[in-house]
């Protein structure tokens, strides 16, 4: 199997059994004081002075998180889903941080270990503030487990490479074993990889590492960090295509991606879905079309959107906004 778990050097990609060492002097010994468990969210109560959608009586006010989000519960016809919604993104990056450690700590606790996934584009940027204090000090990094919900079937150390834009970003600057990144084995063919990513997947699961969904049968991970396009695609699942119906695979390859570069992996919806915690991260006004399909409650005879194909069996779906990517939705003045 060559999935590879990955390390800290963009050259060297041995194999994800073999045990193996940080880079001498990359990663400092950080003492990491015992923090109790929080809630997630220290949350207050808001007044909602929205009126009600006629359209859709799905929308309930929740709270406002430091004065800083709102966040409203938003039941559509494939689940409910939490909606906070930032005034600007530097404010949505301090609270996705906050929850990504929050989810890790109970995790690492509960499981001994936490298992994230994540995609590539803007998300990535959005993590910044996880290297830095405090989280680089008290997060527990030894029990993270690293993964992609879709990759680019390019060479690592390329421009277009997910792992690359994440090892860049933050995976190089904080000390998650490099043993637990798990990328793809770049010198396969997209069908190659999908198959060795799932292999591994498999072994993963058999030891324990990865969770089990009881209602799925599927893996069931702790946390996944999705982007969205702006034509309301997740992972490599784009609008229209016949990979939206895989209900066997964990993992699936495409050629034919209408977002380049056309060859990808990517996660199937049932392995999706059986997360515990999937946090859409939205920013910007030109995904504001595709929140507002998704979101904003009108009838449409139209397919559904991939994104809206996230339907969690027994899990939370929570979507981190900014003002602009809410700027369509009808109660955008109380937001
Ligand atoms: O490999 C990819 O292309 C990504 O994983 C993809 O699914 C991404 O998350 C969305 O396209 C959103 O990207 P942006 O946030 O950059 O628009």
């Amino acid at each position: 199997m060559g999935t590879s778990a990955v390390s800290p050097s963009p050259a060297v990609f041995p194999s994800h059994r073999r045990p193996q060492a940080p880079p001498a002097g990359s990663f400092p010994a950080i003492p990491r004081p015992l923090a109790p468990v929080k809630t997630l969210f220290s949350a207050r109560r808001i007044a909602f002075a929205a009126a009600p959608n006629p359209v859709r009586s799905g929308w309930r006010p929740i709270s406002a998180m430091a004065s800083e989000a709102t966040s409203v519960e938003v039941d559509t016809a494939t689940g409910k889903k939490e909606l906070l919604v930032f005034e600007r993104e530097e404010e949505l990056a301090v609270s996705l941080a906050k929850y990504t450690a929050e989810l890790s700590e109970k995790f690492a606790q509960e499981r001994g270990a936490f298992t994230l996934v994540i995609s590539g584009g803007s998300l990535i940027k959005s993590l910044r503030k996880l290297v830095d204090s405090p989280y680089l000090e008290t997060v527990d990094w030894t029990k993270w487990h690293v993964f992609w919900v879709d990759e680019r079937v390019v060479p690592k150390d390329h421009a277009d490479s997910n792992y690359k834009l994440a090892y860049d970003v933050f995976l190089s600057k904080v000390p998650i074993p490099p043993g637990q990144v798990y990328a793809i084995n770049d010198s396969l063919s997209a069908e190659g990889a999908a198959d060795d990513y799932e292999t591994c997947l498999k072994h993963l699961v058999n030891t324990g590492v990865v969770a089990v969904s009881p209602a799925t049968g599927f893996p069931k991970f702790d946390l996944m960090l999705l982007g969205m396009g702006p034509d309301g695609h997740i992972a490599s699942l784009f609008p229209g295509h016949p990979l939206l119906n895989e209900n066997e695979r964990w993992i699936t390859f495409i050629e034919d991606s209408p977002k380049p570069p056309p060859e990808r992996i990517t996660f199937t919806f049932p392995v999706i879905n059986s997360s515990a915690y999937v946090a859409l991260v939205v920013t910007g006004s030109g995904k504001a079309g595709a929140v507002h399909k998704a979101l904003g409650g009108e009838q449409s005879s139209s397919d559904m959107l991939p994104v809206e194909m996230v339907s969690l069996k027994d899990g939370k779906f929570i979507w981190f906004t900014d003002k602009a990517a809410v700027s369509m939705l009808r109660e955008k003045a109380s937001l």
